[in-house]
């Protein structure tokens, strides 16, 4: 494996260079008793990457593999310009400037929340530090638990603080190994927003494992799609989230709970019925919401393919809210034998929609066919 390593590296090492200044160049051969991963991407060298793929597909050994946890021979990894691991350096795992966050955050049970983040402040001359200490607690919004022992925390408030110190050590790249993973659905959701709001305030890259669909759509810039067999994993895909999310050639278009990410904005609400008119690309949506939201404000959508239903013409006398017109751009067949994944079109944005194979039949979809889109729900996610 060395070798190979080597090669790809020295044939174009100008270019190499250069792209590596931007974006992150990891190139792995993980070899474990009975699992192997080969790895070789250029990921953005900014916003959220997710890692995400069913159990055992080697998310978890990638991101240690990028922290330098474990050492494979003959890896490669250049985070916007440093090289961290190459033939001839391997920068140890302590020296790399990376936060971690873990499914279960680690902080030190006899410190209050205030001495847990000066902990990560320590090592840090001032003069390195890129997140202020006042912005990281405003961030997470933890500025009134500093006083507090971890043990008299939530979950989730743990993670905050977990995060918080992460970002205090000055990390060029931020690595989070499923920070959610432990937590209910509802602290789940309250902790979602503060980790959207480093992707848009922070410029620190994050790369974010996950099997959760619904966290990678609310919070991935890029997707990084693992699979493959119990003994092999394999990078299935690797792309911008909306495009990768619509690929109706991968597993995760494929499967029950498949869905695309629509970016949208608001355009106005209705306070009698409340609902809000958002626009994208595609046209418009209606989406109900308890409370107004401004004009101007931009959203993240998430579309189920089991909430999309399709209509050769516009179906009078039907509840469903939203109606798009749509292009027919691919079809192939679900997770069971009854259903069938139609992609679409609707003004550049592409949706996906799961039916039965039998109404597909019953309409003759083919590509390049014209239909109507309904869309029964969309989940606003932020
Ligand atoms: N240090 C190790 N030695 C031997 N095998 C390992 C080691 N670390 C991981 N594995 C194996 O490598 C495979 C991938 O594991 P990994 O934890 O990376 O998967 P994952 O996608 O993160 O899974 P999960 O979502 O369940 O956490 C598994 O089969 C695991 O048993």
């Amino acid at each position: 494996m060395p070798a190979e390593g080597i090669a790809v590296h020295a044939q174009g090492a100008a270019s190499e260079a250069d792209r590596a200044r931007d974006g992150i160049e990891a190139r792995f051969a993980i070899a474990y008793p009975g699992f192997t991963l080969h790895a070789d991407l250029h990921l953005p060298g900014r916003g959220v990457t997710a890692l995400f793929g069913a159990s055992g597909s080697g998310k978890t050994s990638l991101l240690r593999a990028i922290a330098g946890l474990e050492r494979h021979a003959g890896g490669h990894l250049a985070v916007n310009g440093a090289v961290w691991q190459d033939a001839q350096r391997f920068v140890p795992t302590h020296r790399r400037p990376l936060g971690y966050v873990f499914q279960e955050a680690s902080l030190f049970a006899h410190l209050d929340v205030a001495r847990n983040l000066d902990y990560g402040l320590r090592r840090i001359p001032a003069a390195a530090r890129r997140v202020p200490r006042a912005q990281a607690i405003e961030l997470l919004g933890i500025g009134h638990l500093l006083r507090r022992r971890p043990d008299t925390l939530s979950g989730g408030e743990r993670q905050r603080v977990a995060i918080a110190r992460a970002l205090l050590t000055a990390p060029r790249l931020l690595l989070m190994d499923e920070p959610l993973a432990a937590l209910d659905a509802q602290r789940k959701a309250e902790i979602l927003p503060y980790l959207a709001r480093l992707r848009a305030e922070l410029d620190i890259p994050v790369l974010y494992v996950s099997h959760a669909l619904d966290e990678v759509i609310q919070l991935a810039d890029h997707l990084v799609l693992l699979g493959g067999g119990r003994a092999t994993g394999q990078v299935l895909a690797s792309g911008p989230i909306a495009e990768t999310l619509a690929r109706i050639d991968l597993p995760t278009a494929q499967s029950a709970s498949a869905a695309v990410l629509i970016e949208a904005t608001v355009q106005d609400y209705d306070s009698a019925y409340e609902l809000l008119r958002l626009g994208f690309a595609g046209g418009e949506l209606l989406a109900p919401h308890p409370t107004p939201l401004a004009p101007g404000t931009r959203l993240r959508l998430q579309v189920q393919a089991r909430d999309v239903s399709l209509a050769l013409a516009p179906a009078p006398g039907s509840s469903i809210l939203n109606r798009l017109p749509a292009t027919v751009t691919g079809l192939c067949s679900a997770d069971t034998p009854a259903h069938t994944l139609v992609r679409l079109d609707a003004g550049g944005t592409p949706l996906l929609a799961r039916i039965t194979r039998f109404s597909c039949d019953q309409l003759h979809l083919t590509v390049g066919m014209p239909v109507w889109a309904q869309i029964k729900a969309v989940a606003l996610l932020g």
